[in-house]
């Protein structure tokens, strides 16, 4: 994709403009097929009045040969034109599509992961596949039959205006009126397309909670509630669905019809033309080119109607999308800044009225690692995501003097390295999912995290694809790969959220013993419900009922019972014998 400047993303013209080259092509080529049609009527007359001629004995089957024959070269002239006229409209919404596509995954995955989360996967998708596509076609329409119905209607119309002004008028009342109707009909379009919109997002969601969680909902017998709550998607969309496509094709018919009302005035006052008794004085190739130009122009104006249709349905798309369609950031190479102190003061996060922790203040020095644990649902994440700067927190956060919420989220990026409970591993090879596109050697990551042997006991070693969201590793090889690939992305202040919660003890050890060595220049968070290496902390965070308590492992021993009781009942050990 080019770049220009004075592009803007959220305004539809700047697509057309940009797309000039296959747009002048399209009208060229659309002026000389449209110009070229008129054709069509002109023989078509004339060959009428040569047959009544050759009946009449005034004419030979040798100018009619050569009527066929002028005929078809234009035909082929006109093919011509029509076939590079519709190779250039495809291109021109090929890139369109290409470039909005661009565009909105570029600020879709910069968005933040609780916007995204928030929105769901099936309204994300709707978002990004299906309504660029109805915005591009409706833009390709309206190309289509501005460029092109737009002239031909404007020849045919002359066309008739010159034969008879006074029957032209007549007959082409009717067509505006079909236009006002369309125009009319604007709100109860696109309210019915919005609400499908909705509902095809709502299914996908649907679609994908049930294809994900099959088996759960198997195991637990949840399965027909979540059918029912399937079946009032599918319900829901099937309604509006159907109402959407009412209203959608419905009505184009019916302008139709309302345009073709003309052709009445046409048989009546033609005929009287031809008898001689009319406005005008005509011989049957003037009638016969005069009311089939009419009923070309007729369906070309029910091409006008149908354009209002889909450019309707591309408003309600790019209403839906349009907050998406801003310039994506730029971003500049990642500045990773040296090691510095991190400082806690009275920090504090609540998601609603109440807390989750508060009064949290600590020094840590590179080289450290601190410990944070407590019982399940204490808030051990969410004190690891406050790092991410994703929701405002209370109190102060800072890396060397700088507070992190005032960093912006390149610089957080650069910053913090965030390992969560989610492995969030792509659907390619263990090479790519350690590096992330690198050609860098994976192994010394590999084996820090202690999956190197398993590595290289799989087929294609490094270079072997672990599946979708790695469905063919382990739940223990996930979290390792995870970990090596956060290792591989090293940053000053590291955040790893249960990082040992699928290993043995035995795998355990040896990624401590590895995370120390690697953390000599990082403040390193763990997270852990497990105590064994807390004793080799340089700081505990005891969480609790809100509260946190932070010290040395011995001081905790001995000033929190159910820190003490916690550590004693996993290792065996008693008061500080495992330091
Ligand atoms: N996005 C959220 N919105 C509202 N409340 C939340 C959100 N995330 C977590 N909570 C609540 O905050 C509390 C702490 O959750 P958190 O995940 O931080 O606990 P945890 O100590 O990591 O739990 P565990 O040991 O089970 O992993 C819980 O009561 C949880 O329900």
């Amino acid at each position: 994709m080019k770049k220009d400047k004075s592009f803007r993303p959220d305004r539809v013209l700047s697509y057309f403009r940009v797309e000039w080259f296959p747009l002048l092509l399209v009208t060229l080529s659309g002026l000389v097929y449209n110009i070229g049609l008129l054709a069509a009527p002109w023989f078509e007359g004339r060959l009428a009045q040569c047959l009544a001629d050759i009946l009449g004995g005034s004419e030979t089957a040798a100018q009619m040969a050569l009527l066929v024959l002028a005929y078809i070269a234009v035909t082929l002239l006109v093919q011509a034109a029509r076939f590079i006229k519709r190779f250039y409209v495809r291109r021109f919404a090929n890139n369109i599509n290409r470039r909005m596509k661009g565009i909105l995954y570029a600020n879709l995955v910069r968005q933040s992961r609780a916007a995204l989360e928030k929105e769901g996967a099936g309204e994300l998708m709707t978002k990004a596949i299906s309504d660029v596509d109805d915005c591009v076609e409706g833009m390709r329409k309206f190309t289509t039959e501005v460029f092109d119905t737009g002239v031909a209607l404007a020849g045919y119309a002359v066309m008739l205006l010159v034969y008879d002004w006074r029957l032209a008028i007549l007959g082409l009342l009717f067509t505006p009126v079909s236009y006002v109707c369309a125009a009319g009909m604007k709100k109860p379009v696109q309210r019915a397309g919005a609400a499908y919109k909705k509902a095809a997002g709502a299914l996908s969601s649907a679609t994908l909670d049930r294809a994900r969680n099959a088996v759960t909902y198997r195991i637990y017998g949840c399965e027909e509630a979540r059918m029912e709550k399937y079946e009032e998607a599918l319900s829901l969309y099937e309604k509006t669905a159907v109402r959407n496509n009412v209203w959608q094709s419905a009505l184009p018919p019916l302008y139709l019809a309302a345009s073709e009302a003309g052709t009445l005035f046409i048989l009546w006052f033609g005929a009287k033309n031809v008898l001689g008794t009319g406005w005008s004085s005509w011989d049957i190739a003037a009638f016969t080119t005069f009311l089939s130009c009419f009923t070309k122009l007729v369906v070309k104006s029910s091409k006008v109607a149908k354009l209002f249709n889909a450019v309707q349905k591309a408003e309600v798309s790019w209403k839906r999308i349009r907050p998406l369609m801003k310039t994506p950031e730029q971003l500049d190479a990642l500045q990773i800044p040296a090691a510095q102190d991190v400082t806690l003061k009275e920090l504090a996060f609540s998601y609603g009225e109440e807390p989750v922790f508060s009064g949290l203040s600590l020094t840590a020095h590179p080289g450290d690692i601190i410990g944070i644990t407590g019982p399940v649902a204490c808030g051990k994440s969410t004190f690891g995501r406050v790092f991410l700067c994703e929701a405002p927190y209370q109190g102060s956060v800072c890396f060397g003097g700088r507070e992190l919420s005032t960093l912006t989220p390149r610089q957080i990026a650069a910053t913090v390295g965030y390992l969560g409970h989610d492995p969030e591993l792509s659907a390619d090879t263990v090479q790519n999912n350690v590096l992330c596109g690198s050609e860098q050697d994976a192994m010394p990551w590999l084996a820090a995290a202690a999956l190197k042997e398993e590595v290289l006991a799989m087929e294609k070693g490094t270079e072997t694809v672990i599946g979708s969201g790695g469905t063919r590793l382990s739940g223990g090889q996930a979290q390792r790969l995870a970990l090596a690939r956060t290792l591989a992305h090293p940053r000053p202040v590291l955040v790893l959220d249960d990082p040992f919660s699928a290993l043995d003890r035995s795998t355990e050890d040896a990624i401590f013993a590895e995370l120390q060595a690697y953390a000599r220049d990082k403040v390193v968070f763990l997270i852990s419900h497990r105590l064994y290496h807390f004793p080799q902390m340089q700081q505990i965070i005891f969480m609790e009922g809100g509260r946190t308590t932070v010290g040395t492992h011995e001081e905790l021993m001995a000033a929190v019972p159910v820190y003490r009781q916690l550590y004693e009942s996993q290792t065996g050990l008693k008061g500080g014998e495992g330091a």
